[in-house]
């Protein structure tokens, strides 16, 4: 766990990047700094390393004053993640992932060792070892970068917009990979954007800064879209938050109703293994969306409930085997209760309803 105690960061000039921040970064989780350029985000990561000293307040890890633990020392307990990955150019991939292991003390073929099983780790195929940062994609580059940052199998990881320099196909890629990485090997993540889309994706808990480093909102992303704090914060989450909050909640609660039911005159084609291949009927062959009630969220499902002609969507285990049809009525059901509808006589069609001033006449 990393604690932040009224930390506070004034440069000689006056700047005041950081003023009296308090917050707690809870161990095995990932927590996502997002705000404006300027807002003292990498001010904050670098508290923790102590590439930046506070001029108040400090920065407790696992309750020990950073302050008080030699740098060296410090940082082999935690990984640094920058944008556009820092590798060391005149070394081979193998080589600067090894790097940190070696200056652990490894020898070069345990170092080796272990930087090729991380290689496989990121997802990079073996042939990558040998290669130069400069032969890799911007994608491959981040995966080295992530694969270096985790050689010493640090418990902290510290990652400075790590993704922001490639493109958003790639990115969404390396997001993924680092959710997967992450259900794997529950490192305490400090992770740094200045994207909120990413923010959300990622964050067990998103912090919403402010200039100075003021916290605006700090909630888990589900909270964060569905109830900022303030209009600030609204407007920085952006259009169809509600929509987007649906992307964060699993499928797995929607009735489903069987294969075989006639849906206005479309039933589902299955082939011999049972997987879907289109909806049939009124004379015409559809395609048949998927979603897999164990793996997708409530908003993929309302999507290919949408996208069917037959108004419903088919589940899909993990075989790809027809599992039920979630109707459109079924995937909204799955929200939770509806607010009511108004009885008749109640609708207003002149405008909002004036309430009487308390204690009038
Ligand atoms: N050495 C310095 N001297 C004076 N001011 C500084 C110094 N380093 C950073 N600052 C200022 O401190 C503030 C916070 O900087 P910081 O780099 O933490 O912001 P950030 O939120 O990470 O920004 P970005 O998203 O643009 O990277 C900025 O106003 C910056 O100009």
């Amino acid at each position: 766990m990393i604690t932040f105690e009224g930390a506070t960061k004034r440069h000689p000039d006056g700047t005041v990047a950081v003023e009296g921040l308090d917050l707690d970064v809870p161990a095995g989780r990932i927590t996502v700094l997002v705000g404006p350029s300027g807002c003292g985000k990498t001010t904050l990561l670098r508290m923790v390393n102590r590439m930046v000293e506070p001029t108040s307040g400090r920065v407790l890890l696992n309750g020990e004053d950073v302050a008080s633990l030699p740098a060296a020392r410090l940082r082999r307990g935690i990984g640094y993640v920058i944008q556009q990955a820092g590798l060391f150019p005149h070394r081979r991939v193998l080589d600067n992932i090894a790097t940190v292991p070696r200056l652990l003390g490894r020898d070069r073929r345990t170092a080796r060792a272990r930087a090729a099983e991380l290689l496989e780790l990121v997802g990079l195929p073996p042939e990558t070892s040998r290669r130069y940062p400069f032969q890799l994609s911007g994608g491959q580059q981040q995966r080295v970068g992530v694969a270096r940052a985790l050689a010493a199998d640090p418990p902290v990881l510290l990652m400075d917009e790590p993704f922001s320099a490639v493109d958003p196909v790639v990115r969404a890629g390396l997001q993924e990979e680092l959710l997967r990485l992450q259900s794997e090997l529950n490192k305490t993540v400090l992770f740094v954007t200045h994207d909120i889309e990413e923010a959300v994706r990622l964050g067990d808990q998103v912090v919403v800064l402010r200039e100075h480093g003021r916290i605006a909102q700090c909630a888990d992303p589900h909270t964060l879209l569905t109830a900022p704090a303030d209009d600030g914060v609204a407007a920085f989450l952006g259009r169809d938050r509600g929509l987007r909050g649906l992307g964060l909640r699993p499928a797995t609660a929607v009735a489903l109703l069987p294969v075989g039911t006639d849906l206005h005159g479309w039933r589902l084609a299955v082939d011999a293994g049972g997987r879907p291949t289109a909806w049939e009927g009124n004379g015409e062959r559809r395609p048949a969306p998927v979603f897999a009630p164990a793996a997708d969220s409530l908003r993929s499902a309302l999507d290919a409930a949408v996208l069917s002609p037959a108004g419903a969507a088919v589940a899909v285990d993990g075989y790809g085997r027809a599992t039920g049809l979630a109707t459109r009525a079924a995937v909204l059901a799955a929200l939770g209760p509806a607010v009511p509808e108004p009885a008749a006589g109640e609708h207003t069609v002149d405008g909002p309803t004036v309430e009487e001033p308390a204690g009038g006449r």
